[in-house]
């Protein structure tokens, strides 16, 4: 039995409370052993006034920590499983997926209660092309802004006036127990999520399968489930952060439902396919609600995207 293990994590508030979440429950399966964090800058901690899109690169928050678990810096790596991409480097694996928080978006606002109720030309702050677009799709007339920065630093800003609104991860508001006057929470069949919003991922190298058993107690599988087939959709589109993506999988029984989706940048075209499968083929449900967006145009919106050079 290992009696230390060391997590490689950012040292953002909400990486911080993930990785001690992720400690403390080790601790408690495990009494006696020590955990110690080993804090790493990520380039997205570094470059914080650019939108993410326009930075480029997959993984901007996960590459060096992935770095430290390949030198042997780290034992393991807790990572907000929407940032890592869907291709893995060679010899790590992400061979946990604890239970997943809710995968949902809010919309924040000090004066407005809902999207509905924001006045024409409201200042909504936001960085993602997922939320832009989707939030263009239920309202045209809204002014949407560059928001980038940690978490507890978004809801500062809009509590400082800089917007009417702002729109940020649920799960994430949750774990660090943020709130603002008005939250509306972002559902679908109105507001889709990122791929994997809402979960952690525990990532180590390939050649130490003796974390495989010490951590599998951790180790969720109807998250696990829903996550492959989201990831796989991912995988099968080649998307990067410069298109807008969706994708959300729910588990009923053994019965695994994907939605997948893909916008132009305009809000304009947003392509959304839906399958239902088996919960064991959750990597080939998201194949093919992957082909099934590709086909009815989204390779269309993705080769374009990619030919303008990608700089939104
Ligand atoms: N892109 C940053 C990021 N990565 C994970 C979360 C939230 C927590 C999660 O999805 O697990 C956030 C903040 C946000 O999107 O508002």
């Amino acid at each position: 039995m290992m009696n230390t293990i060391r997590i490689a994590t950012r040292g953002s508030k909400l990486a911080l409370w993930q990785a001690h979440h992720i400690s403390g429950l080790l601790r408690a399966q495990y009494p006696g052993m020590t955990v110690e964090l080993n804090i790493i800058k990520t380039k997205g901690d570094k470059i914080l006034d650019v939108p993410l899109a326009k930075i480029g690169g997959k993984g901007l928050f996960v590459k060096e920590i992935e770095e430290a678990l390949l030198a042997g810096e780290a034992d393991i790596a807790v990572h907000s499983m929407k940032d890592v991409p869907a291709q893995l480097p060679e010899g790590l694996k992400l061979g946990i997926i604890p239970e997943r928080e809710v995968p949902t978006d809010s919309f924040l606002s000090v004066n407005y209660p809902d999207i509905a109720s924001l006045p024409a030309g409201a200042r909504v702050g936001t960085s993602s092309l997922r939320r832009q677009t989707q939030l263009m799709g239920l309202r045209r007339d809204l002014c949407i802004l560059s928001l980038r920065g940690n978490l507890d630093t978004r809801v500062g800003k809009l509590m400082a006036d800089e917007f009417d609104a702002i729109i940020v991860a649920t799960a994430g508001m949750n774990r660090l127990e943020l709130s603002a006057p008005h939250m509306q929470e972002l559902a679908p069949p109105m507001f889709y999520p990122a791929v994997a919003q809402g979960a952690l991922g525990i990532e180590y190298r390939a050649d130490r399968p003796q974390l495989d058993e010490l951590l599998a107690f951790l180790d969720h599988a109807p998250s696990k489930v829903c996550v492959e087939a989201e990831r796989s959709f991912l995988f099968g589109l080649d998307g990067g952060c410069q298109v807008p993506i969706a994708g959300y999988a729910t588990l009923s029984g053994s019965e695994l439902t994907l939605t997948g989706l893909v916008a132009d940048l305009c809000g304009e075209r947003v392509i959304r396919r839906q399958a239902t499968a088996p919960a064991d083929a959750a990597v080939a449900l998201g194949a093919d609600v992957a082909r099934a967006v590709l086909a009815a145009g989204g390779k269309d919106i993705l080769d374009e995207v990619y030919r303008s050079g990608a700089a939104v």
